[in-house]
């Protein structure tokens, strides 16, 4: 990231000093960079040509904050006298109290320190549609120059507490309304409208406004103590910066962050030059729940939709479904009626594939039926351009089966989107060995005009989530089939931070989808797969989870959810039938123990996944466990966690569990390859296998950043 960071300064005859921030591509703020920013200001301060200052960023955009690279830094040798001290030193003293004012000229983007920055300026003129905000929560760290005392100055306290809770950045138009923003004016005039801005304020014509002493958003305050209160705080505010960049929150945060922009590296095909071709037109076959989805999140990406259907009936179904998607965008305030009437006109319903013949790709979206979906292959062939890319939404079955009746798998691949697809943000690339380069980077493009996460994998049962994942639908009811309580499960499973127990999700899935799943992908592994009575034994007692309103748990409108406690009869039958438990008697496991023996198989499923090459590289399943499955992103994602206990650990405790409960805990080879070099589980190219042979592999959590330039 930190290449050719600079920052320059022009002194104009206006006698406005211009310095301009450079660090493709987002202008982040280095050490250096910060550094000369001060020195810059002085230079301002002290010439007699300079009457005032404009603070702007080069390519059209602003900045983009701390670079990250700094944080890295931080990880690797553990030393917060590394970051950097931009509050006091050069927002404070030079920004605010360096005698000549300053005005932020804001495109693009201004987040994290870059507003911070932006709010040190006596004012902010921006472009339309930029964005600004500060971020750092969704990085595990709090703003550390200044943020949390002057945004609440700028825009009031509860919009304030809003956006640095919530990460959620805000327009400029939201800015001006707010009072963060002074003016909005085209890219062309940004420059001179803030340099003339600079002047009246040096001369007088405009006021000088320090946002530290604005005090008429807070409401009524003594003045003087607040400002010393903002002075307390900014010292707490920046102590706080530093300890919380070393938590491993923020350590798990960043590996996310910087893991989703590394899933759309792909070796061979990213790297090789290729141009992605525009989509602008797409066809979804197939308008059920998926199918009405996916319309939905191309519509709402202005792409034009043809979706086909076979009758009317549900043709009128699938587009009542698009609009009641965009009408939980209006309610949950991200739509308006106009924009959704817009919406809805981009998207067409037809009977006739005809209406095929000039789409860009087909997104089939049909049921999970492998001749239907071959045939509906052959006939878009037959119609579509030769250009045409053929996609399916299958979960589960082969991409090569399902073209197998054409002539274009250079063009065929998946694109597995999660219900709702509207909603979800991962999205599973899948590609066959025949897939073209320049089709999978068409879509990789595609998929982030859909500002969706992709990530690009090779064609297996279950792709990489679900099979990765294959472990997490089963541990559980193993557990519960040696006598562990299910709700104790539950409880141990949302303590750690998943969204809801496995047992609590069982039952909102429904028990027809867990079964079809886990059927599909015992057939698959069967060599790993534990099979239990339990779903089914629930179903045949008549609990079908929320969709009768008695599962693992009791349903009833308007309340939460009451664990049924009768259900142990049934896990009793359960258990009796499978016999697994030492003696018949339930085994005696602590919390730590229920966490681990539920997601170190899913570790090890994973570990498989990468070593067969369906993905790219580990921190791609980080991003599909986070995205995919809930797993707690603060985390870092399954694998990251993984390496947080260790590969030798992980390798002995599944090991144990082996030799007693059978070959669903069977350790990887990867794994135990990794374990027997106490390597992590990240490391995995070929280059760093090369590394691993000299067994030099330098690792440890607390030395991550050099790891992690590794990882991605
Ligand atoms: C002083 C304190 O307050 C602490 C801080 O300021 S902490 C940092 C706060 N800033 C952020 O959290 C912003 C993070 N970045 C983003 O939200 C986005 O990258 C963006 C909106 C700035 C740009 O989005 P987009 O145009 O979609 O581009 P990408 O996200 O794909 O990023 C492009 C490449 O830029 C790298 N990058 C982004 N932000 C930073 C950064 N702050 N420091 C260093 N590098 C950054 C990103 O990793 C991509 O790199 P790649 O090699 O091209 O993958």
């Amino acid at each position: 990231m930190a290449n050719n960071a600079s920052i320059s300064m022009e002194i104009g005859n206006d006698g406005v000093a211009l310095i301009t921030m450079l660090n493709p591509p987002v202008n982040a703020l280095t050490l250096s960079a910060l550094e000369e920013l001060k020195r810059c200001y002085q230079e301002a301060i002290d010439s007699d040509n300079v009457k005032a200052i404009v603070l702007s960023g080069a390519d059209g955009r602003f900045c983009g904050g701390l670079d990250i690279s700094v944080v890295e830094n931080v990880h690797k040798h553990g030393d917060i006298s590394l970051l950097p001290d931009a509050s006091i030193g050069l927002v404070v003293n030079k920004m605010e109290n360096g005698k000549k004012p300053s005005v932020a000229a804001i495109q693009g983007f201004a987040l994290g320190g870059g507003l911070e920055l932006a709010m040190g300026c006596s004012a902010r003129i921006a472009t339309a549609e930029s964005d600004l905000g500060l971020p750092e929560l969704g990085l595990g760290v709090i703003p550390g120059c200044g943020g949390t005392q002057r945004l609440p100055r700028l825009v009031g306290t509860s919009k304030a507490v809003d956006m640095l809770m919530s990460s959620k950045t805000i327009t400029s138009e939201e800015g001006k309304q707010l009072g963060l923003i002074d003016a909005i004016v085209s890219s062309e005039e940004l420059l001179t409208v803030a340099r003339r801005r600079a002047l009246d304020i040096a001369e007088g014509r405009q006021p000088n406004c320090n946002s530290l002493q604005k005090t008429d958003k807070l409401g009524p305050q003594d003045e003087s103590l607040e400002i010393l209160k903002s002075a307390r705080q900014r010292y707490t505010e920046d102590k706080v910066f530093k300890e919380l960049v070393l938590s491993n929150t923020a350590k798990g945060l960043l590996h996310v962050f910087l893991a989703e922009r590394a899933t759309t590296k792909v070796p061979g095909v990213t790297d090789i030059g290729l141009t992605p071709r525009r989509i602008e037109k797409v066809a979804v076959v197939g308008g059920g729940l998926m199918g009405s989805g996916i319309a939905t999140a191309l519509i709402i990406s202005n792409i034009n939709v043809v979706l086909k259907e076979i009758n009317h009936e549900y043709l009128l179904k699938a587009v009542t479904s698009v609009e009641a998607n965009l009408q939980g965008f209006v309610t949950r305030g991200k739509l308006n009626q106009d924009k959704m009437k817009r919406t809805l006109s981009l998207l067409k319903g037809t009977l006739d594939y005809e209406d095929l013949k000039d789409v860009d790709m087909v997104i089939e979206a049909v049921n999970e039926n492998v001749s239907l979906k071959q045939s509906i292959f052959e006939d878009i062939e037959k119609i579509c351009t030769s250009e045409c890319i053929f996609a399916s939404n299958t979960s589960t079955i082969s991409l090569d089966v399902i073209g197998e009746r054409t002539s274009s798998q250079d063009r065929i691949l998946g694109i597995h989107l999660f219900s709702p697809a509207h909603l979800m943000p991962l999205v599973e690339i899948v590609r066959t060995e025949t897939t073209s380069p320049q089709v999978i980077v068409d879509v990789i493009k595609f998929t982030k005009i859909l500002k969706k996460v992709p990530i690009v994998v090779k064609n297996c049962t279950g792709f990489a989530v679900n099979r990765s994942f294959f472990p997490y639908m089963q541990g559980p009811d193993l557990l519960a089939n040696l006598g562990v309580d299910i709700f104790r499960i539950d409880r141990v499973i949302t303590e750690f931070g998943m969204r809801l127990g496995p047992f609590q999700l069982q039952d909102l899935s429904g028990y027809g989808i867990f079964l079809a799943g886990v059927k599909e992908l015992a057939a698959a592994f069967p060599d790993r797969a534990f099979q239990s009575p339990l779903v089914q034994l629930m179903v045949e007692n008549g609990r079908e989870g929320k969709k009768n309103g008695k599962g693992y748990y009791t349903y009833n409108k308007g309340s939460k959810p009451e664990a049924d406690h009768s259900v142990i009869q049934i896990v009793e039958e359960s258990m009796r039938l499978t016999n697994i438990a030492p003696g018949g008697k339930p085994i005696s496991v602590t919390d730590e123990e229920i966490l681990q023996m539920i997601f170190f198989p899913v570790v090890n499923e994973a570990c498989r996944v990468i070593e067969e090459g369906i993905v790219v590289r580990a921190s791609d399943i980080d991003i599909a466990s986070v995205h995919g499955f809930k797993f707690p992103s603060e985390t870092g994602g399954i694998m990251f966690w993984a390496d947080t206990i260790g590969s030798e650990y992980i390798y002995s405790k599944l090991k144990s569990w082996h030799e007693a409960y059978g070959d669903f805990f069977k350790p990887s080879t990867f794994l135990e390859q990794r374990a027997a070099n106490g390597l992590p589980l990240h490391i995995m190219t070929e280059s760093m296998q090369k590394k691993q042979e000299c067994k030099h592999a330098e690792f440890e959590l607390g030395n991550k950043a050099g790891g992690l330039a590794n990882y991605y």
